[in-house]
């Protein structure tokens, strides 16, 4: 199978790897770049898998993909070019960075791709959105898919959806822990043991996350079942509108799709 290079192996390089491994890729068809010498050497002891130089890693694959801070990509890019090729592809993992910011910084002819993954895809429960540079032929997409597939969903979207897709689900996750979080430390303050607060918590959040992927059902419907007319849930949810809590997720991920779109100018 072809090679498939992962530029930056921190938390997503590092669960793209592993997702690709327990996909059934063998090691041996994987290579990994990462500037932190200790950080490579517990790679190639967690997984067995060859660390080398970015530019031996952008020589030998087929498919590279970077998986560094939209940060570091310039001086990445700058550093792997001279080794890039015409038909190669290249799929950036990085929130905020364009196609046409990489297609401007390789040889012309790379094939880009713009990812945005996020960390459920540890538990193969991730949930991915890909979208084509301008170069990138329908091959290529598939690649990127297949890579992205390894450890969860993939949806196409064409480019100018990315920096919201980053907002919503990429981001996504810390919302959800952060929800988790204030529920637990609520428990906790109505006079339950931590650990009961928390095992009921998780439990409920699989629990709904659950039913709304199995029913396919609206969430205001799951929500009106949950509300008994003059109830427990009707009083907290009032408390929860009072506080703006709707109004504030609106402006969270607008911050985030916000973000997401500066920082391909920076
Ligand atoms: N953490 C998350 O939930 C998500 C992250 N992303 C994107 O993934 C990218 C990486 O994020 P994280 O893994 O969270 O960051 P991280 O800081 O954990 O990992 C980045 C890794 O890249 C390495 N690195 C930096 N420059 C390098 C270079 N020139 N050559 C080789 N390695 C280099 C660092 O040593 C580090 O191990 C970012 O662009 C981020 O936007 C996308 C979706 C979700
Ligand atoms: O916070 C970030 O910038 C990255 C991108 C999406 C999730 N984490």
């Amino acid at each position: 199978m072809a090679q498939t290079a992962i530029l930056g192996a921190g938390v997503m390089g590092e669960t793209l790897l592993s997702g690709l491994l327990r996909a059934g890729r063998p090691v041996a068809d994987l290579l990994v770049g990462e500037k932190r010498g200790e950080r490579a050497r517990e790679l190639t002891e967690r997984y067995g898998v060859a660390v080398v130089s970015n530019l031996e890693a952008a020589r030998q694959a087929d498919t590279v993909a970077i998986v560094v801070k939209p940060q570091d990509m310039a001086d990445l890019l700058a550093e792997i070019s001279p080794e890039l090729r015409p038909g190669q592809l290249v799929v950036s993992l990085a929130a905020g960075i364009t196609t046409a910011y990489i297609e401007a910084r390789v040889p012309a002819g790379v094939a880009v791709v713009r990812a945005m993954p996020n960390t459920p895809a540890l538990v193969d429960e991730g949930m991915a959105a890909i979208a084509p540079g301008s170069h990138c032929d329908d091959v290529h997409l598939a690649e990127a898919e297949s890579l992205m597939a390894s450890t969860g969903r993939v949806l196409r979207v064409p480019e100018k959806q990315m920096d919201a897709v980053t907002a919503i689900s990429g981001s996504g996750p810390a919302y959800i822990f952060f929800v988790v979080e204030s529920m637990i430390e609520a428990g906790v303050h109505l006079g339950l043991p931590r650990a009961t607060s928390t095992d009921l918590v998780v439990q409920t959040v699989v629990g709904s996350a659950k039913m709304l992927r199995e029913t396919g059902t609206h969430p205001v419907v799951l929500r009106e079942q949950v509300t008994s007319p003059g109830g427990t849930t009707a009083a907290a949810l009032r408390e929860l509108e009072i506080h703006k809590v709707r109004a504030a997720f609106l402006a969270a991920m607008e911050a985030a799709r916000d973000r997401s779109q500066a920082l391909s100018g920076e």
